[in-house]
């Protein structure tokens, strides 16, 4: 859904996706990265009492990654060195609700850190990433190169665009 949100938004990113098959995987990524779809990971209960930034976590706790906002250790040297970084934070990606898949300037490096991200991390992360990443890729590749996602029109013909606004809690 974010995907043809963001393209009836952006026509222009809309035709540069059916024109270049490259910039599909920015384009995937960064429906990943401007509404991660779950915003706040998916919660894990400690298996023993742990430390983290000073702060003692015993053993039992509910620990909630906020992907949208996650502060993140990258060991990537080609990246920000010990950078922390969020999907959502601006200093990484300027604009943060802006939809531009040209802020990953086409480098794996900066598309797969948001996945890494989106996807969960450690021993409990998602085993359906690549099954999820090429089904995406070629739902998106497909719909762009067969079809124009257009706004709804109004009775005069003037298109009538969504507002791009998000719930804050879990749908049911
Ligand atoms: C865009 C699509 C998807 C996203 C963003 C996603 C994201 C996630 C996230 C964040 C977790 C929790 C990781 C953690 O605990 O740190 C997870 C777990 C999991 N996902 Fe996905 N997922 C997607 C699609 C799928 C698909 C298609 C499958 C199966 C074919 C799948 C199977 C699972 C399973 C079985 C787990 C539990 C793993 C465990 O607890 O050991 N996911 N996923």
């Amino acid at each position: 859904m974010s995907f043809f949100l963001a393209m009836m938004l952006d026509p222009s990113i809309q035709a540069k996706g059916r024109k270049e098959i490259d910039t599909v995987i920015g384009i995937m990524t960064e429906v990943l990265r401007w509404i991660p779809p779950p915003p706040l990971g998916v919660s894990h209960a400690l298996s023993q009492d742990d430390v983290y930034e000073g702060m003692y976590l015993p053993k039992g706790s509910t620990v909630i990654p906020n992907v949208w906002y996650i502060l993140y250790f990258l060991d990537n040297a080609n990246r920000h060195d010990e950078s922390r970084h969020m999907l959502h934070d601006p200093e990484i990606y300027p604009n943060p609700m802006d939809f531009n898949p040209e802020r990953y300037q086409g480098l794996d490096t900066e598309m797969e850190a948001v996945k890494d991200i989106v996807f969960g991390f450690g021993r409990r992360a998602c085993p359906g990433r690549e099954f999820s990443e090429g089904t995406v890729f070629a739902i998106v590749a497909t719909v762009l190169a067969t079809c124009e996602i257009l706004p709804t029109m109004d009775a005069s013909g003037n298109a009538v665009l969504p507002e791009p606004t998000h719930l804050s809690r879990p749908v049911t």
